[in-house]
């Protein structure tokens, strides 16, 4: 006789079992990030954007069967999201003109249920609620090249309280998903590599440089260049340079130094003004 297959009842029973070990689990999660906490008293901060990228890329990596990992990446971020709740305030502006609900919904995803998010009208408004305190992170577009008024250059700034780029979203882009609409997130948080990053070097100039010339700079001093966008200071006073670098530099790297010779007189200052972990793109099969 082959065996019998079980009943609907007697499976459903199963998946309770199940649910009760994965809640059961979740509460053990948060046990283990309360310890944590206390081990992060005393710090302002107690986000780590790279360990999240990290969590999220090792389960990706050995994600199986039929859930699609777009669920397991949202299940997670829901989880890590409560549980940087748990550790203090956190509160999330972002930038929403108006009806443009695009970084908004991106920002929702990323920080989950019960994050608090505030909008914000500008861009300005988001670097205003950084600085005083009343968003622990912010939500920006990624620089367009035709901005005449960029936020990035606020934070080519050698203050230690300025905020700096400290992650990239969507951090999962699902097939075929433009990186046209994509955000950066800006926190005082300390740049931490995750052995997949970019870095945002911000250069400041006492005169106006060709993009050409300031490039060849830039890769004579080994830093492979990605994309630039240039800011012209108003009344001839020079210009800044947002440039991304297709690796992780922090501000004690000697590729800034060999910079700094090249640039000589011309140059105010070159210091990395953010970083963010390579976001993940989910295979068609799995997404
Ligand atoms: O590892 C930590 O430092 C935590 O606080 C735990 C945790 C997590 O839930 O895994 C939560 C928030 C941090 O941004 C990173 C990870």
């Amino acid at each position: 006789m082959p065996p019998v297959p079980p009943s609907v009842d007697a499976l459903r029973r199963e998946i309770d079992e199940i649910d009760v070990a994965i809640h059961d689990l979740i509460m053990r999660r948060a046990r283990v990030v309360e310890r944590i906490a206390h081990s992060k008293a005393g710090e302002k901060v107690f986000i780590r954007p790279g360990r999240e990228a990290g969590i999220l890329r090792r389960l990706v990596a050995r994600h199986q069967g039929s859930v699609p990992v777009a669920a397991i990446v949202r299940i997670w971020r829901e989880m890590i999201a409560a549980m940087t709740l748990i550790q203090g305030p956190f509160a999330v502006a972002v930038y929403a003109p108006d009806d443009d609900r695009r970084l908004w919904d991106i920002a929702r995803d990323h920080y989950g249920t019960v994050t608090p998010l505030a909008p914000a009208n500008t861009t300005q408004a988001v670097l205003r609620a950084l600085a005083e305190g009343r968003a622990t992170v912010g939500v920006v577009p990624m620089p367009e090249e035709e901005d005449t008024d960029p936020w990035w250059r606020f934070l080519i700034s050698d203050d230690t309280k300025t905020p700096k780029i400290i992650g990239r979203l969507p951090f999962c882009r699902r097939p075929g998903q433009k990186e046209g609409g994509d955000a950066l997130i800006l926190g005082a948080v300390p740049l931490e590599a995750t052995g997949q990053d970019h870095t945002l070097l911000g250069v400041e100039l006492s005169q106006d440089m060709s993009r050409g010339r300031l490039k060849d700079m830039i890769e004579a001093a080994s830093l492979p260049v990605g994309w630039f966008r240039i800011f012209h200071l108003p009344g001839g006073g020079g210009s800044v340079h947002l440039i991304e670098v297709e690796d992780f530099v922090d501000i004690d790297d000697p590729r800034l130094r060999t910079l700094a010779e090249k640039l000589g007189d011309a140059l105010v200052r070159a210091l990395p003004v953010g970083t963010y972990a390579l976001p993940i793109t989910l295979e068609a099969r799995k997404a």
